[in-house]
This record gives structure tokens, C-alpha cells and sequence, in this order.
């Protein structure tokens, strides 16, 4: 049988799902696997209701509404005059007493203009002696309350000309929808603008109360926005105060490292519009483009590679001037151009915290950063990271494009990576989080050169290799990162995460902040978790009794000099590598450190994240 469905609601779906029910009725009585469960889902009345509903729409979708008279209005006074005429009741009193009701005349002759379809509004003729050379002008007037205009202009270097430069996204000209980019403003408030300097245009709008009223010719082909709405995640930060290049300061939209944006608008080659995602609401701001960007960080290459670019720099934003009225966009310029743990300090000490206990913790182990701070192959490391990982030099990407992610329940778990100065606790919240749940979080097994000692176990402690497979998984991009300890090899492969997350498991391991580039992976996608020191007297106060690692010593005591080197080191990381943090903790008291921690990694499993485009397949994207 194949039902019709739409026209009439009883061989619609409704009917559909009567008779998928009475066929899962004879499975149900036979109590074959799963059918219950889709019996029960079929039979559910907000299932039915639902059903019943796209029914009805779907019938009146098929319907064409002909209105039952196009003059209502002229019907309803016919009437009235013939009530006049019938003996009065009071039943004819109130039918004459609605019909002649303003609201009911007026609800009439609101049917009557959409039954008529007029719609339109009635021009006057234009008169037939318009010059050939006239240009068409348009008035235009603008209720200024307190935002600003949202839009920019500039002297048009050969006629003089005041144009309107950009119109900014979500601004009061943009959502006016009468204002475009290229605009000829002649006159403001009845008072022409020929002649006169963008400033002095500025300070008639500034000095406007109320309505403003342009008199503007309009562009020929006003620009149109084709692309598509992209978010980036900025690599650079950016203060528009600082930037002499920048067409309006007051139009530009600062950033941090990290931030995820919202361009909005690509038209410009050189300066685009964007918002931030936590402030979608407001109007956008102009940002320096990824070309303009790129060239600026050539130029500051071959300039002065080793000083932090004058805008692009980490320093305190300026907080931003309200913006007000219009803005000159003087500086438009043309583009020109195209576009280890430590080998064991103390071999006898007992090595793995979970060597005793139920579970046996992989990774479970002394501070393996005390290895790569000492590690020999420092220098060729960093050169790897570079080679593998896109080099973190001034010319990497200035925006990296992301989309939302939600880890589907099929995927595999999100490689949780957590960085922070050494002493900070890393290792010990890493530890604590395995804790809570062994089954659900581990981490990976490293490789070391070194030999196996007799309570060792292949797989358990390390992976036992050669120097030469060692070397090979280097080379060929498989360690994640590496150190030298007293002429022995250490590190962490992307295998042996693989082999965590391959169980179902969450990874949970530490990485040095260079290593992050390196693992940024559409196979790992990392969630980088920054552990940040608190200020130096909840510090002192909190690692009174903890015990630190240094080249030297084991469990020395903190000193002073210690935090303060915690701190600025944490400041260094922050400044270098904040753009790769997902999440940021600070690890002051330990339980609620740990809490953070706990909730931070169930997020980035459960929720959406933005990560890099490249990372999910289009159709994923959530
Ligand atoms: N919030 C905290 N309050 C008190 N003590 C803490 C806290 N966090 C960590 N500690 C202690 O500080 C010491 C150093 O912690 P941990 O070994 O985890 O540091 P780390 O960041 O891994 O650095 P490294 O790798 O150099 O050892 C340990 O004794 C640890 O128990």
C-alpha cells in the first residue's frame, strides 16, 4: 500500500504511523529485539500530536486562500445603511454599533488592501523635462539616538568629493539599508558639503540633535557582501590605538591572542569587519586583513625580528573612545600587492605513585620537564616543532579559521594537553584527575632508549627502543616531544596517545607549550588546558608544605625566587602562546583546581568547541 499523504489528514502520516503500529504490534506479542522500544516511541502522544500537526500544515499548505471579497469596507456600509432601514432590535443595535466601530473600519480596510494586493505606494509622475546629466539624489534621514552612525568617509583624492568609505555591520546607516559604501554625499542638515574638509563634515554631524538628513548621490553598484560568514581565531593580538595605518581608529575592533571573530565583511582587501563572539550584538569593527597582516609581520621580519611589532605587541589596550557620528576613513589605502620525567633523580625512591595501588597509572611519574629542561636536544627539538608543526615564527597565520565542534558519542576523545611553568602543579593535577577515575583517564605510555630495569614491564612504564627507532619516530613526525637525561632518549608518541584514545579513554598529558604546535592534529584535536600560578602571596601561602624539583634537588622547599620565576615564566607563556589555550586555570587552592580541571576536560569532550576548520569535515560541523 502507498498512502497519499498532505491532502487529506486520514491517509496523511498520522496514518502512516496507525498502520507501522499495528505491523510492530504483532513483533511486540513475538518480543523481537528492540521493537518495544520503537513501539513505545511510535505509540508516545506527543509523536501522534506532532504527526497531527504536520498534517494540518500540510493540508493548508495545499490550500490557496482567495479572499471572499476584495470591498469589504463597501460591503460593511451597505449593511449599516440597511439596519438603518430594519425595525431596531438590540441585536441589530450592536451589529450597526461594531460594523461602524473605528477599529473594526480600520481592520476592513486593511483586509481590503491585501485582498487588492496594493501594496505599493503612489508616486507622483516624474515631470517629462528631467536633464539627461541630472544625478538621481536620494534624501535620506537618520534618527541619531546614542550610537553611532556606523559609518565612515573620506575625500576622494581627485574630484574632492565627500564619500561615504565604508558602512560599518550592525551599525544605524547598515541597518537603515540606505547608506552604501561610495555614496556622494552633497549636503548634511540642508548644508552643502562641497568644498569642505571631512573634519568640518564631522563637526556639522557632531553638532546634529534628532533626525540627520543626507542628500546623497548614490553609488552606481553598490558593493555586494557575497561571502560567506567565516570565524577565525586570531594568532596576533591587536590594539587599533596603536596602529598608525589604520583607516579610523575609532572604528577599529581590538583583540587578544585566542579570540574567536566574526568577519562579517572581506570587501576590502586590507581592512576587513569583524566581531567577536562573546559581543555578536554589536556593531563591527575594522580589522586588519590576513594579507595586510602578513605584510606587516614581512615587513617587521626583515626589520627587527627580535622586537615585538609596535601594535602588534602585548601591551595594555587603551580603552576605546565611544564612537559617535561618522568617521573620516582618510588613510584608505590602495592594495597594492595580491592580493620526562626526569631519569629517576632517585632510581630507589618509589617511582609511580600508582605503583601500589589497584590500578597501575602509566605516566604515573616524577616531572619529565626537569628532563626537557635539561635535555641536550633543546635546540633541535624546537627546530622539529618548527618543521613539523608549522614554524611559530612572525610569519605564521595572523587568523586561523575554526568552526564548532561537538564531539559526536562515535568520535574519539579529545587529547587533553595541559601547559604550565614548571611547579606550578601540572603534574600533580594531571595525577589527581587519573585518580578520580583510572578507567576513564589516562596517559600515554612514553618511549625511552634506556634499558628496562628488573620490576620494569615493556608497555607499562615505556616502550623499550633502540636509539634507532627512536630517532626514525622522530624524523618522521611520530613524537609528540622528546628529551635527552643522562645520554638516554625520552618521549611521547602520537601512537601511544592513539593507543589511549583507540581504548576510549581520555589522554590527560603534559606538554611543553613549544609542543603544542606539534600536536595540533585533526587525528588528536587537542584541548589545550593553560595551569596558571596565582599572585605571589596566595602562592607563598599555598605551596608552604609542597615540595618543588629543581636540577639539583628533590622535594626542596619553594622560595621566593621560585614563584616569582613561576609567574614570570607563566607571563612568557601566556604572552607566546596564549592563542593555542582552549582553557585557562588557576591553580591557587588544589581541590578546586582539580574541580575546574575535571569540569574543563568534560567539556571539551561533551560541548561545542571552536577548533580549526581543517580539523572537522564540512558536514560535521555543529
Ligand atoms: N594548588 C596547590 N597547592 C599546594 N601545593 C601544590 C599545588 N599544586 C601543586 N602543588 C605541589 O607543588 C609541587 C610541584 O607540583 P608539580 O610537580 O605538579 O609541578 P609541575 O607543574 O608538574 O612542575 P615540574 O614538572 O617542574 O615538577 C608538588 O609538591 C605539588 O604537590
Amino acid at each position: 500500500m502507498k498512502p497519499s499523504t498532505a491532502t487529506n489528514p486520514e491517509n496523511g502520516l498520522s496514518q502512516i504511523l496507525r498502520l507501522v503500529l499495528q505491523e510492530l504490534n504483532l513483533f511486540y506479542s513475538r518480543d523481537v529485539n528492540g521493537v518495544c522500544l520503537l513501539y513505545d516511541l511510535l505509540h508516545s502522544p506527543w509523536l501522534q500530536a506532532l504527526l497531527k500537526v504536520y498534517d494540518c500544515l500540510q493540508e493548508f499548505k495545499e490550500k490557496k486562500l482567495v479572499p471572499a471579497t476584495t470591498h469589504a469596507q463597501t460591503l460593511s456600509c451597505e449593511v449599516v445603511g440597511i439596519l438603518h432601514e430594519t425595525p431596531k432590535s438590540p441585536e441589530i443595535q450592536e451589529l450597526r454599533q461594531i460594523l461602524q466601530d473605528p477599529h473594526f473600519k480600520a481592520l476592513l480596510s486593511a483586509h481590503d488592501t491585501v485582498a487588492q494586493k496594493d501594496f505599493e505606494p503612489l508616486l507622483p509622475p516624474l515631470p517629462d523635462n528631467i536633464p539627461e546629466s541630472e544625478e538621481a539624489m536620494r534624501i535620506v534621514c537618520l534618527v541619531k539616538n546614542q550610537q553611532p552612525l556606523g559609518a565612515t568617509i573620506k575625500r576622494h583624492e581627485m574630484t574632492g568629493d565627500i564619500l561615504v568609505a565604508r558602512v560599518i555591520h550592525g551599525g544605524l546607516a547598515e541597518r537603515s539599508g540606505l547608506l552604501c559604501a561610495g555614496d556622494k554625499l552633497v549636503e548634511v542638515n540642508g548644508v552643502s558639503v562641497e568644498g569642505l574638509e571631512p573634519e568640518q563634515v564631522i563637526h556639522i554631524l557632531a553638532m546634529s540633535r534628532g533626525t540627520i538628513m543626507f542628500k546623497v548621490v548614490p553609488v552606481s553598484a553598490p558593493p555586494v557582501n557575497s561571502q560567506k560568514m567565516v570565524y577565525v581565531r586570531a594568532m596576533i593580538e591587536y590594539w587599533p590605538q596603536e596602529d598608525p595605518t589604520i583607516p579610523c581608529m575609532d572604528a577599529g575592533l581590538p583583540f587578544q591572542k585566542g579570540d574567536i571573530l566574526q568577519i562579517v565583511d572581506q570587501n576590502d582587501a586590507l581592512w576587513w569587519q569583524a566581531r567577536k563572539i562573546a559581543d555578536l550584538g554589536t556593531c563591527a569593527g575594522l580589522i586588519p586583513s590576513n594579507h595586510l597582516l602578513k605584510r606587516k609581520q614581512r615587513e617587521f621580519w626583515w626589520s627587527q625580528p627580535y622586537q615585538p611589532h609596535a601594535h602588534l605587541k602585548p601591551t595594555i589596550s587603551i580603552s576605546m573612545e565611544e564612537e559617535d557620528d561618522m568617521k573620516i576613513d582618510e588613510k584608505c589605502v590602495e592594495a597594492d600587492e595580491e592580493t620526562f620525567e626526569s631519569e629517576e633523580l632517585s632510581e630507589d625512591k618509589e617511582e609511580f605513585v600508582g605503583s601500589g595501588q589497584k590500578f597501575f597509572i602509566a605516566g604515573f611519574r616524577r616531572s619529565m620537564r626537569l628532563c626537557r629542561r635539561k635535555s641536550h636536544l633543546g635546540q633541535l627539538r624546537a627546530a622539529e616543532v618548527c618543521k613539523a608543526g608549522g614554524c611559530l615564527s612572525a610569519l605564521a597565520a595572523p587568523y586561523e579559521e575554526v568552526v564548532r565542534y561537538q564531539r559526536r558519542p562515535s568520535d574519539k576523545n579529545r587529547l587533553i594537553v595541559l601547559v604550565g611553568p614548571s611547579g606550578v602543579g601540572v603534574n600533580e593535577l594531571r595525577r589527581q584527575l587519573i585518580e578520580l577515575n583510572p578507567n576513564h583517564f589516562q596517559s600515554a605510555v612514553p618511549h625511552t632508549t634506556r634499558s628496562k630495569k628488573s620490576y620494569e614491564m615493556d608497555g607499562r612504564e615505556y616502550h623499550y627502543v633502540s636509539k634507532e627507532t627512536f630517532e626514525s619516530l622522530v624524523y618522521s613526525h611520530r613524537m609528540l616531544e622528546y628529551g635527552e637525561y643522562k645520554g638516554h632518549l625520552y618521549g611521547t608518541s602520537v601512537d601511544a596517545v592513539q593507543t589511549v584514545l583507540d581504548e576510549g579513554k581520555i589522554c590527560v598529558m603534559d606538554l611543553e607549550p613549544q609542543g603544542i604546535q606539534v600536536a595540533r592534529t585533526q587525528e588528536l584535536k587537542p584541548y589545550v588546558i593553560f595551569i596558571k600560578p596565582s599572585n605571589m602571596s596566595c602562592m607563598k601561602q599555598s605551596r608552604k608544605n609542597a615540595k618543588i624539583i629543581t636540577d639539583y634537588f628533590v622535594d626542596m622547599k619553594f622560595k621566593d625566587e621560585d614563584l616569582q620565576e613561576m609567574e614570570d615564566l607563566a607571563q612568557k607563556m601566556e604572552t607566546q602562546f596564549g592563542q593555542f589555550f582552549d582553557h585557562v586555570i588557576v591553580n591557587d587552592n588544589l581541590q578546586d583546581a582539580c574541580a575546574q580541571l575535571l569540569s574543563a576536560v568534560q567539556k571539551a569532550q561533551e560541548e561545542p568547541q571552536w577548533v580549526p576548520a581543517t580539523w572537522v569535515p564540512p558536514d560535521t560541523e555543529s
